[in-house]
């Protein structure tokens, strides 16, 4: 876990320099790098651009295919006025574990290709001097790593991954580097939750730092007036009259943060808030006390020539088609993105589920791929896979925990809960993570196509539920959709007599599509298919009241390994792989907008 999380910024007392851009990079196929010296950096290698996946840039399958150890350096200036300060360099994801040097030397390992980490250099850095970062990465699947599959040693003797999920294993500095200077003293996080009416708000906050110290807090409204100030560690904010943050309607307060020592000011710490809350009353998600329905998509960080770094361009482009079709919400499926998605969903006021990359924890999907028929949960792998899970969901809400967008954690995508072997695994989960969010949001899973109400044996954990269902597409399809339809009523039938009290949310249906493709009457893979799918299910979600979301696989179509199910990639998308739309996003819209936007 993580000391600090808290998101880089500028001002009087922080300094905050990107390294990104141009990097040495070199593939390590034979892990001889550490005896070469190459922690001291290296200039024998090719320039590739940070952040970025390596994979998409080579013309060669072999590189494009890469497994194994593969190294990034770069030089960087540190001016003799940083002296004194804590300098700390932090890598916003190294896809999938990485260890890192600074001139030489090791400063540490960091195991999760989705999440931050911070190397303090300090005492490893050399001021007014050129100084070289050197990060060793590594992008092996393992059945006791996140996200789960294996690696294949072929008989050529190179290695090849074999995911048990459906997305490519795009590997390296995903996200941006920061060279950080910070004092000596300073604040290392901050939680808030919210009490909210029409006429007053309340922000309980709490703060950390790594010294005693006093606290002034401010609250500054949009229009840069205080509009609530308090002292102390924790204390309340209190506004009359607050605009609250609501569903695309958002209203964001800069929280401002002093840490004052013998009445100086040494550090300071600001970040954008919404005033608002969270609730799940018997079937209804509350936000503010008033219910939501949720439209949106599971989503995919994926981008040509990117990969899976994030891109500023288009994470702007899915902000818009989301708002043009009518979206209110999305799913990080499968993993926590950029912190500057929740950033743009804060602004925008969309609702975001949290998801940890624990995905592939089904033997199915690995023998989807050749793997073996036996209950993940059963497999000796599973005790030192739970210790990285419950690392990273406790790095995800300490990273994600401020941001008013997130309206839920889902700890896990598509297990196998159908076997008894699972439970003691999901006990464990939700026990150790019920303290970790201060605002106690929902946790939840999605339950994958077999996981059906009589099947799952963890339907006791979640919140809320997450179906992700695909009659009409992996069964049931094509002339046989009335029965695909027919089977999926008689489950929510199920659900319906039970005594389970709680919302249900589709997080995943659809069927892929190849843009262009058009027949009459449908087929399979046509756009007009795509459509009546659609159709369909939104028939069964209108029919029962507990249903409070619908969430089609994927705003996007996305790249995934290649194979015989796959056409260059998942194209279930509502928009194609470079974000134009197909024409169930028109038959979507048309749904979509009849609906008051925070219904
Ligand atoms: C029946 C499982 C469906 C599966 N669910 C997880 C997603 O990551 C995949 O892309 C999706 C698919 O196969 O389209």
């Amino acid at each position: 876990m993580e000391d600090s999380l808290l998101y880089p910024v500028i001002n009087n007392y922080r300094s905050d320099q990107k390294l990104d851009g141009l990097w040495n990079f070199k593939f390590d196929p034979t892990s001889v790098g550490g005896q070469k010296g190459w922690q001291n950096g290296f200039s024998d290698g090719i320039e590739m651009p940070v952040p970025a996946s390596f994979n998409d840039f080579f013309t060669d399958k072999d590189a494009r295919e890469y497994t194994g150890d593969f190294w990034y350096s770069k030089s960087f200036f540190l001016p003799t006025y940083f002296e004194g300060q804590d300098i700390q360099i932090r890598f916003g994801a190294a896809t999938h574990r990485a260890v890192v040097f600074v001139n030489g030397q090791e400063i540490r390992s960091h195991e999760g290709g989705f999440l931050p980490f911070t190397a303090e250099v300090s005492d490893a850095v050399k001021f007014g001097k050129e100084n070289v970062v050197s990060i060793k990465i590594n992008n092996e699947l393992h059945r006791d790593a996140l996200p789960a599959g294996d690696t294949l040693k072929l008989k050529n003797g190179k290695r090849a991954v074999n995911p048990f999920f459906d997305f490519y294993n795009y590997s390296g500095l995903n996200r941006s580097v920061h060279l950080l200077a910070l004092p000596k003293d300073h604040i290392t996080d901050y939680s808030t939750t919210y009490d909210v009416s029409d006429d007053q708000a309340t922000v309980h906050y709490n703060i950390t730092a790594n010294t005693e110290a006093d606290f002034k807090v401010n609250l500054v409204d949009e229009n840069g007036k205080v509009a609530a100030t308090s002292e102390g560690q924790s204390g309340d904010l209190t506004v009359t009259n607050p605009i609250l943050w609501n569903v695309r309607d958002a209203h964001l307060y800069t929280i401002m943060i002093d840490l004052v020592k013998d009445g100086q000011t040494l550090d300071e710490y600001s970040d954008e808030i919404g005033l608002r809350t969270i609730e799940i009353k018997g079937h209804e998600i509350l936000v503010n006390h008033k219910s939501v329905y949720l439209r949106g998509f599971g989503r995919h960080e994926d981008s040509i020539y990117a990969g899976r770094a994030f891109d500023l361009n288009v994470e702007r482009r899915d902000m818009n088609l989301m708002k043009w079709i009518g979206a209110n919400s999305f799913r990080s499926s499968h993993y926590p993105y950029d912190e500057q998605v929740y950033k743009f969903a804060d602004r925008e006021g969309i609702l975001v589920i949290d998801e940890v990359p624990a995905v592939g924890f089904k033997m199915a999907a690995a023998s989807f791929l050749g793997g073996l028929d036996q209950s993940f949960f059963d497999g000796e792998w599973v005790t030192e896979l739970y210790k990285k899970h419950i690392d990273q969901v406790r790095d995800m809400i300490k990273r994600d925990k401020n941001h008013p967008s997130v309206l839920a954690w889902s700890l896990c995508n598509e297990p196998d809960t159908s076997t008894d072997a699972a439970v003691p695994y999901f006990t464990k989960l939700f026990n150790d993570s019920v303290n970790l969010d201060p605002e106690k949001r929902p946790r939840t899973f999605t339950l994958n196509e077999d996981d059906t109400f009589e099947k799952s044996k963890c339907k006791q954990f979640p919140d809320f539920f997450l179906l992700n269902r695909y009659p009409g597409w992996y069964h049931k399809w094509g002339y046989e959709i009335s029965d695909g339809e027919a089977g999926l009523r008689a489950e929510l039938d199920e659900w319906k007599k039970s005594d389970i009290d709680k919302p249900v949310v589709f997080s995943e249906y659809g069927a892929d599509t190849e843009p262009g493709l058009h027949k009459l009457p449908s087929i399979m893979w046509s756009e007009e298919y795509q459509i009546e799918l659609l159709e369909m299910f939104n028939r069964v979600f209108d029919s029962y009241d507990f249903i409070r979301g619908e969430q089609p696989w994927n705003l996007a179509d996305f790249q995934t390994v290649e194979g015989n199910m796959r056409v260059n990639g998942n194209k279930k998308g509502l928009f194609t792989r470079d974000r134009q739309p197909k024409a169930a996003a028109f038959y979507l819209r048309k749904r979509w907008n009849k609906l008051p936007l925070n219904y």
